[in-house]
């Protein structure tokens, strides 16, 4: 299906905000909400700007493959477990959330736990070292959609920041090239030092948004995860935009997204192009 097609997908969803009707991206008749009229936007890191989810899901197999044959867990690690438990949460609230779906209770540990300790921050760690390697062995760019949308936005001066619940998003901007387009940055690091809940609760965004002297509903939002789409949605911010990695254009929709696009692409003044 062209994306033109899978534009005209997305105007079957109703959305609630009033968006405005010209906008430099979507100079055709475009049915995506127009960013324009918005004085912000906000967006996720893993599986929205970089393919690290990727290597974020790898990571939390491997590991809790490993953890559940040490335990004698018969229900063995699925991929449906990342979308459901561990999908854009913190590191420590995703292996509390995934061993109690095993019904494992653990003791929290400390963030120093080597990684062989049986607590959750020891888990948690065991599953940082897969990440690290693999990041480290295979390097990280952005998606070619979302480079583009990110410079189109820079060239415009909109007002751009990054809301991940990573500890390593610093370092995944980093290596991807893209820090310097993000003034603001709240990630797993700012959430633990500002005592902000991991989201489903709206915390994170509510931060970053006060952090830009902006309400909520003057922001948008780009999320890839059901856990941050319904925290954008809990937090009132003006245009959830839901992004299909693979946690489902049905699931992003019911979680509170207004539109659900297969990729940034879908935003660029390239997509927009009538010619195309
Ligand atoms: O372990 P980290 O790097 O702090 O990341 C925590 C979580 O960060 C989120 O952005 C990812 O969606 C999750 O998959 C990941 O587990």
């Amino acid at each position: 299906m062209s994306r033109f097609l899978s534009c005209r997908r997305v105007s079957d969803t109703s959305f609630r905000h009033q968006v405005p009707q010209e906008h430099p991206l979507n100079t055709h008749e475009s049915v995506l909400p127009r960013l324009n009229g918005f004085s912000a936007v906000l967006f996720d890191l893993d599986g929205v700007l970089t393919p690290t989810a990727e290597l974020h899901r790898y990571a939390w197999q491997s590991m809790f493959t490993e953890v559940f044959a040490e335990k004698g867990v018969t229900s063995p690690y699925t991929d449906d477990d990342y979308f459901e438990y561990l999908d854009g949460k913190r590191r420590y609230d995703g292996v509390q959330s995934m061993l109690a779906s095993r019904g494992i209770v653990l003791p929290l540990g400390l963030p120093a736990d080597p990684p062989t300790a049986d607590t959750v921050a020891g888990i948690g760690n065991r599953k940082n070292d897969y990440f690290a390697r693999a990041l480290e062995e295979r390097g990280i760019r952005p998606y070619p959609g979302s480079q583009v949308l990110v410079d189109e936005l820079f060239e415009q001066r909109m007002p751009m920041g990054v809301v991940s619940s990573s500890n390593n998003a610093r370092w995944v901007l980093t290596s991807a090239g893209l820090i310097e387009r993000f003034p603001v940055i709240v990630d797993g690091v700012v959430a633990a030092r500002e005592g902000l809940a991991s989201k489903p609760a709206p915390d994170m965004f509510l931060f970053a948004a006060a952090q830009m002297n902006l309400q909520p509903a003057q922001v948008v939002v780009f999320e890839d995860a059901i856990s941050g789409v319904a925290s954008a949605r809990a937090g009132h911010f003006g245009l959830v935009v839901g992004v299909d990695r693979g946690a489902g254009r049905d699931a992003l929709l019911q979680a509170g997204a207004d539109v659900v696009i297969d990729d940034l692409e879908a935003y660029t003044s390239e997509a927009s192009d009538p010619q195309r």
